[in-house]
């Protein structure tokens, strides 16, 4: 089957420095895959290129088959590669509905002539509502998103990205600074996604990734060192290695 993403030889440099280096990585439609490493590695460096944030300054990205390594970042969503957005890109003022909704028009302007309308309106405000539940947030539709705790307006992100209607998830750590107890359940929203949504994410704790990824690769100083099950992974000693902190501190100096 062809793969959700498919990346050969990736690099991308900045100035003389190579953040992602030759990086040869397949996402399987469907998966849950977690791209893991020491801090430093190219993690977020190799999701900017995957979704366009920065231009890859070699090799090719494959979405679906299709080349989109040129491709700007909009181009990508409308391909359905979709990045969670980040909390300052939230429009901080406006309701958690609004916010969703926006993401929903967006959508349908890029796809197809979409006039307002009455019934238009009612049909995003919909559609917006329906994601609002899925991440339990049907309670702060009306609230402006600058009023939630930060672990809810992480999961409006969460509720944004699925107005985009993606086929392929990107979530940079998507429960980053958030307390234990509310990570768990942005992971368990994120775990009950459909099945045939793509999601490749980066995460810190490896609790969450042992837990919640199927396929595993690992960075270090931005090339892949290995890529497995999570069993295989957790027995993996250079894996180990690098997370005691020899290589690690290493790669992130
Ligand atoms: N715009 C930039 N210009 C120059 N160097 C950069 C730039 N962005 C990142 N880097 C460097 O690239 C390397 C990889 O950074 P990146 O943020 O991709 O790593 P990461 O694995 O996501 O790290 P962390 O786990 O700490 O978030 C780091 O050494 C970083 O300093």
């Amino acid at each position: 089957m062809t793969p959700a993403i498919e990346t050969a030889g990736l690099t991308l440099r900045y100035g003389n420095f190579t953040a992602v280096n030759d990086v040869s990585l397949r996402v399987a439609t469907g998966a849950r895959h977690a791209l893991i490493g020491p801090n430093g590695a190219g993690k977020t460096s190799l999701v900017h290129t995957l979704t366009g944030n920065v231009p890859a300054t070699s090799g090719t990205i494959r979405l679906g088959g299709e080349e989109v390594t040129t491709l700007p970042q909009a181009a990508r969503v409308r391909r359905g590669l979709t990045r969670t957005f980040q909390i300052n890109q939230l429009f901080r003022g406006l309701t958690v509905l609004e916010n969703v909704s926006l993401a929903i028009l967006e959508r349908e302007r890029k796809t197809r002539n979409f006039w307002r309308s009455a019934a238009a309106d009612r049909a995003v405000a919909e559609e917006a509502r329906e994601h609002l539940a899925f991440v339990n947030l049907d309670a702060y539709a009306a609230r402006p998103v600058h009023a939630l705790p930060y672990g809810l307006q992480r999961l409006v992100e969460l509720a944004i990205a699925l107005g985009t209607k993606p086929r392929v998830l990107v979530l940079d750590e998507p429960a980053a600074g958030v307390p234990a107890a509310q990570s768990e359940a942005i992971f368990e929203r994120i775990h009950a996604l459909p099945r045939d949504l793509t999601l490749l994410f980066v995460e810190h704790d490896m609790g969450l990734v042992f837990r919640f990824a199927e396929r595993i690769t690992v960075l270090v100083q931005g090339a892949i060192m290995t890529e497995g099950t999570p069993a295989e992974i957790q027995a993996d000693e250079r894996v180990r290695e690098v997370y005691l902190g020899r290589r690690g501190h290493h790669a992130a100096a």
